[in-house]
Order: C-alpha cells, then structure tokens, then sequence
C-alpha cells in the first residue's frame, strides 16, 4: 500500500511546511506522516494555478484535448481503484466494500466530464438591431479553490474536477487534514496523466493556515466547497475579501417515509442502507424514518432484525459491512447528541454506545422518537449510525414531518400509489428525491440541496456551466460610419 505522502504544486511533489500523524479509526493509533501545507505552500499552489490558467500549455489547447486529458485521468484512476481504495480504507476507517466499488465508479465521472469538454457552446442571439451581429461566448472562470471533506473525498472532488477542468479552470484541491492520504495519492495520477504544471495543485492542512489561506485569496475566482454548514459560513466570510464566486454542498438530515402500501423489505433495506452503510457518515444518510402508524411496529421490528445481523469488523475486511467512525471527535459529539435526546424523550430501542473494541466504534443505533419529535437527535446532522424514528398517520402529517428541519438535502419516499408519489415529489423540500430507493448517484443526475444544506448542483451536464462565464460579443456588420456619438446604439 501507497505509505509516502506529499504535496502537489506546480507539476512537483514536495514535503510540506510540517507533517502530522494520520490515524487509523480502526486502531486509534498514527498509521502514517501527511504534509501540511501552510500559506507559503498555498500562495505558491495558486500562483501556479493562476499562471497555468493563461499559459499555453493549457490554455492553448482545444477542449478536445482537454476532454482527452481526463479521459486518460479516468482509466489511471480504474486501474488504481483497488490500491486506493486500500488507502481510503486505512485513513478514513470506511469499509473496503465501498471503497472499492465507489472508486471504480469514479473513474465514470472523469469520463463522463472527458465527454462534455468539448461541448460546452455558446450561442448565438437574434438582436433587435438590423446592423449587428451578438453572440455570447462560454469561457472558463479562472482558478479554482475545491475544499473537501474527509468522506467520500475522490467522489466529492471528481464532481469539482471533473466539470471544472472540462470547462478550462485550473484547481487547488484542499483534502481534509481528517484522512488526507486518499487525495495526496490521487495527485500522482493527475501527474501521470499529463495535465501541464500549476493545473492541478493538491494540498492539506487545517483550517486557519490552510483553507482560510485558500478560500480568501485575492486570486481565487470560484470557491467549490462541500463540509458542514458552521465551515460554510467561514467560507462565505472568507469569500468577501475575494468576492469569489461561492458553491456550497452541505450536510443533511434525510427523511424517509414508509407508507403502509409500501413494498416492505424494500424500504427495509433501503432504510438499513440509507443509515448504517458507511457507518451512517453520508451527507445523504436517511437519519430520520417517518413510518405510517399502523406498521410502525412490524417494520421497526424487521428492521431490528436486520441490525442485529449487522457484521461489524475491520474495515478492510471484505465480509464486514459497519466500521469505525472515522474520528475520535466525531464518536464523541454522538454520544453527547445521544445522551441529550434521551433525557429529552427519545427511547433506546438498540445500540446508543461505543463498542468495546479499539477503534472508533459506536453502535448502529435506533431511537424512537416518536414521544420527542423535536429531540436534538432528530434536527441536527450526527453524521454517525443514528437513526431517529417517529410516525406520521396521514400523507400531510408525513410532508410536514419531513420539511420541518432546516436541511433539505434528499428524501425517500416508499409507496405503491403513483399518485402519492407524484405529489410527495413536489411537496419535499430537497434537492433530490429518490422514490422505491435510497442513496443511487450517477455522473448524469444533478446533485444538491436546499437550505441548511446548501445551494451548489454537482454532476450532471450543467455543473460545468458553474466552471466557466460568458462573454457577450458585438459585432456591427454596416460599412456606414458610425452615427450619433451621443446617444445608446
Ligand atoms: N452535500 C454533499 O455533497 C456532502 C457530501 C459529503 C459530506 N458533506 C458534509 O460534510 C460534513 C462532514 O465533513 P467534515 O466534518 O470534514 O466537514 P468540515 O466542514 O469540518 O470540513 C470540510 C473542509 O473544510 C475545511 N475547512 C475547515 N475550516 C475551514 C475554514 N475556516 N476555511 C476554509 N476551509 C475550512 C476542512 O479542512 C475540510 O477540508 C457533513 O456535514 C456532511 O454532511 C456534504
Ligand atoms: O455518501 S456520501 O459519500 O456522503 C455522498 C456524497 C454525495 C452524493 C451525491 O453526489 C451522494 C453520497
């Protein structure tokens, strides 16, 4: 496994300013040395970024090429997949059956930007004026400031990337100093596949000298960020001393109904999946069940069952499907957020506890909290293996109890009645609703939130059009001179 670890800026490989332990979640203990990057390692990596923005080598290349550019980023990234799922595993604690196929996967989504680079057109205008011609031109926004969480890193700035380097940007990656190692392994891929020098720049480091650094500097033209909504608000903040444009993808705490027409051990498995995959640390987790009142007993139970089936082990481990947290401050904030929903009237009904092994363990745990609706547990993001449960006894009950947070990342609705389905669609305030289904993603489908979770729209063919600027020409085509200097044309 991949255990040297630098930064990349310029086209180059460096050190850092210092390093710091990265820790397994598994163990609790320092399993390797990351770089940290300071500001005079940020200045630098945007000052590549900025010089390689104009610089031939980039900039003078067609968007086909630049489409092939990622294409060739696309199939290094298929063959590594298993190596650098090994690497995610290790750092993040998240199992190795997500890892990998997640990985694999990713490399569609450079393919799918490959694809788009060359197809990002203006268009012309049929202006009201009988002696000109105006056409609008899509050029790239400039340099680009990717900030990313720890979770799902390669995904979560594949859908940055992707679109942003289709479009001409240049980046300056910024991995979380939570688990970093899967990002800086990454960078020797974009070196191999060929992107000229300063295109690319992949750092870490914390919040004050590293991302404050990044998300305020006078050069940044676009800050793309994913994280909590408390981080947003600094990025915002950062974000007035350059008036960069700003793309925020935030937390959650995803809804799923269950109606009693629904198909059962569909909606159980979805629910399992929607809470307990990834050990619940899925910005998309379905944190809240709302189940119609009259199976709320049968379905809970089914889905008890299930948990206690639930193999937990070594992330690494193909057979186990529930790891570690990923840290050690995460595993605290949930029991704090647990204790407290307890003592406001949510019941235990299975886990609430740190497992007794080393690692950053906590139980899959459900709470009813169908006697405390509004318990802490139920309006804030855990982001952990926390599922709250109450019951709603009419499809209006169900739409109020599902926007009542001020979150709207997604939601998933169970039902067989094609009618309900239509009109909860429209109801729910979230970006993506996923009916007889939980947590699907591709490169085609647009994702994104509302509210609290933000207002950024990543995948899909439009997220490119986030990554460039127009450019509006006018031409006037008469032969005549021009006439009154005094007044509009
Ligand atoms: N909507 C989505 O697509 C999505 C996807 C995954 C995760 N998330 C969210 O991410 C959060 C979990 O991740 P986390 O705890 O690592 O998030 P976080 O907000 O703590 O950190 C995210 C990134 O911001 C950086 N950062 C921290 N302070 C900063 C500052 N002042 N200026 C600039 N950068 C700063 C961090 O170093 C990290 O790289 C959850 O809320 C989760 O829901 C959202
Ligand atoms: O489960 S997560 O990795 O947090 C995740 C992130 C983004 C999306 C949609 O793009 C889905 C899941």
């Amino acid at each position: 496994m991949i255990s040297e670890f630098e930064l990349y800026i310029d086209g180059k490989f460096e050190p850092g300013a210092a390093t710091f332990g990265s820790i397994d979640p598994a163990t609790g203990a320092v399993w390797a040395q990351m770089p940290e990057a300071r500001s005079d390692e940020v200045n630098r990596a945007v000052a590549a970024a900025r010089r390689a923005f104009t610089d031939p080598a980039w900039a003078g290349i067609s968007a086909s090429q630049r489409g092939k550019l990622l294409a060739r980023l696309a199939d290094l990234l298929e063959d590594a997949a298993p190596e650098l799922a090994a690497v995610e595993t290790r750092d993040t604690g998240k199992i190795i059956r997500e890892t990998s196929s997640q990985i694999a996967y990713i490399a569609e989504y450079y393919r799918y930007y490959a694809g788009i680079a060359d197809k990002i057109d203006g268009r012309h205008v049929a202006i009201d004026k009988a002696d000109m011609q105006t056409w609008i031109t899509r050029e790239p926004l400039g340099v680009v400031a990717a900030i990313v969480p720890w979770n799902s890193q390669l995904f979560l700035s594949a859908v940055k990337l992707g679109p942003a380097l289709a479009a001409g940007c240049t980046v300056v990656l910024k991995a979380s100093e939570d688990a970093p190692a899967p990002l800086l392994a990454f960078a020797r891929l974009v070196h191999e596949a060929g992107f000229p020098p300063g295109v690319v720049n992949v750092v870490t480091g914390f919040a004050a000298e590293c991302g404050a650094v990044l998300s305020s500097h006078p050069q940044v033209d676009h800050i793309a960020f994913t994280g909590g909504p408390a981080t947003a608000r600094h990025i915002v903040n950062n974000s007035a001393h350059n008036l960069a444009k700003v793309s925020l993808e935030l937390g959650g705490k995803s809804p799923i109904l269950v109606f009693a027409d629904a198909d059962i051990d569909s909606a159980v498995n979805a629910q399992l999946a929607g809470i307990f995959a990834a050990s619940g640390q899925s910005c998309v987790a379905g944190s809240r069940l709302l189940v119609e009142e009259s199976i709320k007993d049968a379905f809970v139970a089914r889905l008890l069952a299930k948990v206690q089936a639930i193999r937990v082990g070594l992330p690494d481990d193909m057979a186990t499907e529930f790891g570690p947290l990923c840290t050690a401050r995460q595993l605290t904030h949930i029991e704090q957020v647990v204790a407290t929903s307890l003592t406001q009237g949510a019941r235990l009904i299975t886990g609430g506890r740190r497992l007794d092994r080393a690692g950053y363990y906590y139980a899959p745990t459900i709470l009813d909290c169908s006697a405390a609706p509004d318990a802490e547990c139920v309006l804030t993001e855990l982001f952990g293996p926390v599922l709250s449960v109450d019951v709603f006894r009419s499809e209006q009950e169900a739409i109020s109890k599902a926007n009542k947070t001020a979150y709207g990342l997604a939601a998933g609705v169970f039902t067989s009645n094609l009618t309900r389905a239509h009109r909860l669609v429209k109801a729910i305030k979230s970006g993506v609703v996923w009916m007889n289904t939980y947590r699907a993603i591709s490169p085609l489908a647009p994702f994104g939130g509302f509210g609290l979770s933000g207002h950024g729209r990543e995948g899909g063919a439009d997220a490119v059009l986030d990554y460039t600027t127009t450019k509006t020409v006018w031409l006037r085509t008469a032969d005549t001179p021009i006439g009154d200097p005094f007044m509009m044309r």
